[in-house]
């Protein structure tokens, strides 16, 4: 085995059962000590528990990633018992799916307030530490319901799609420390995707063939502002990309001809992953002076 994580520390977030779960071990199996955070101590000591009888170091700690104070209180035991933060699995999720027509607001902020401020409080709570250590490794769990929309998840997709745009600016203002920030999109059959596919599909996407995705992600070698899709085995990455588009400038017919030239706006070929939110003005300035040398 060539990816190593000995004498690193990983926390992992929603790790008492389910895909945290397996990451957890997965971790631990190349030789992190592993931090288990979920809501319930009972769920988060047994997976401890589970790894140190595997000849691993763990400890639990049960909080909600959505309180701050509970979140830098875990990480201070970790520092005092460890004494660094190397890796951060962004993990724990919850899901209260409804049309948008029918869901109550207060859905939207309890889903938002785990799986984006979750995210952003575990992981401001141990930036600073991989800042100091020059080093850091965090992964942040998307999911295609927020690249690509899923009925019913309006709530949910919005949240997960906010954890890549918070990625893309980790990943930058990261860079410089040697802190590489990267999503991680799953399938797997869990409580959360229990009864939404046939049983024998399910069957197919154990949690276990998710998290080598993870183990890569968090390893000295790992890429940035990746977005790795994973599941049953299969591995595929996704990306935001910008056509090269067409200039249109800003005369009175510009909306018709918007309409008119639509297929060409939106032609693919040539298409861009941009490096930073600066290429986008960067191509139109381009098209601009292209359009304006043809005259
Ligand atoms: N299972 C799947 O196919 C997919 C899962 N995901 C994401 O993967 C992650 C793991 O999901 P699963 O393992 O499938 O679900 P799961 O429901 O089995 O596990 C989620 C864990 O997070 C914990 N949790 C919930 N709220 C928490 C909070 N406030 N603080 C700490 N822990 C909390 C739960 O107690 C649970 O143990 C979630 O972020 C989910 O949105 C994304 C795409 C697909
Ligand atoms: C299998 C369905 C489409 C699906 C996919 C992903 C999620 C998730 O991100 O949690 C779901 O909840 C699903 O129901």
């Amino acid at each position: 085995m060539t990816i190593q994580l000995n004498d690193q520390v990983a926390i992992v977030t929603g790790a008492g059962g389910g895909l945290g779960r397996c990451h957890a071990l997965a971790l631990a199996a190349r030789g992190a000590k592993i931090v288990v955070n979920d809501l319930g101590a009972e769920p988060a000591e047994a997976v401890a528990e589970e790894i140190r009888a595997a000849g691993g170091e763990a400890l639990s700690h049960a909080c909600s990633v959505s309180d701050y104070a509970a979140v830098e209180t875990m990480v201070s035991k970790v520092m005092d018992q460890w004494g660094r933060v190397d890796i951060l699995v962004n993990n724990a999720g919850i899901l209260k799916d409804k049309t948008f027509a029918k869901m109550e607001l207060d859905d939207f902020t309890k889903v938002l307030d785990v799986h984006l401020i979750g995210s952003v409080n575990c992981t401001r709570a141990v930036w600073e530490i991989m800042r100091n250590q020059q080093y850091g490794r965090i992964v942040m769990t998307t999911s295609s319901s927020g690249l690509f929309g899923n009925f019913g998840q309006s709530n949910y997709g919005a949240a997960k799609l906010a954890v890549v745009g918070l990625m893309q600016t980790l990943a930058l203002e990261g860079q410089k420390y040697n802190i590489r920030v990267n999503s991680l999109a799953p399938t797997a059959a869990t409580q959360m995707t229990e009864g939404v596919l046939p049983q024998e599909v399910l069957d197919k996407l154990k949690p276990e063939t998710v998290s080598p995705g993870v183990v890569f992600l968090c390893s000295e070698d790992a890429p940035t502002r990746t977005i790795l899709a994973a599941g049953a085995g299969s591995f595929e990455t996704a990306h935001i990309t910008l056509t090269k588009g067409v200039y249109i400038g800003d005369d009175e017919d510009a909306a018709d001809q918007i309409a008119a030239r639509f297929a060409e706006i939106s032609d693919r070929t040539g298409d861009q992953v941009p490096g930073m939110g600066g290429a986008q003005g960067q191509q139109e300035i381009t098209n601009l002076m292209e359009a304006q040398k043809k005259g």
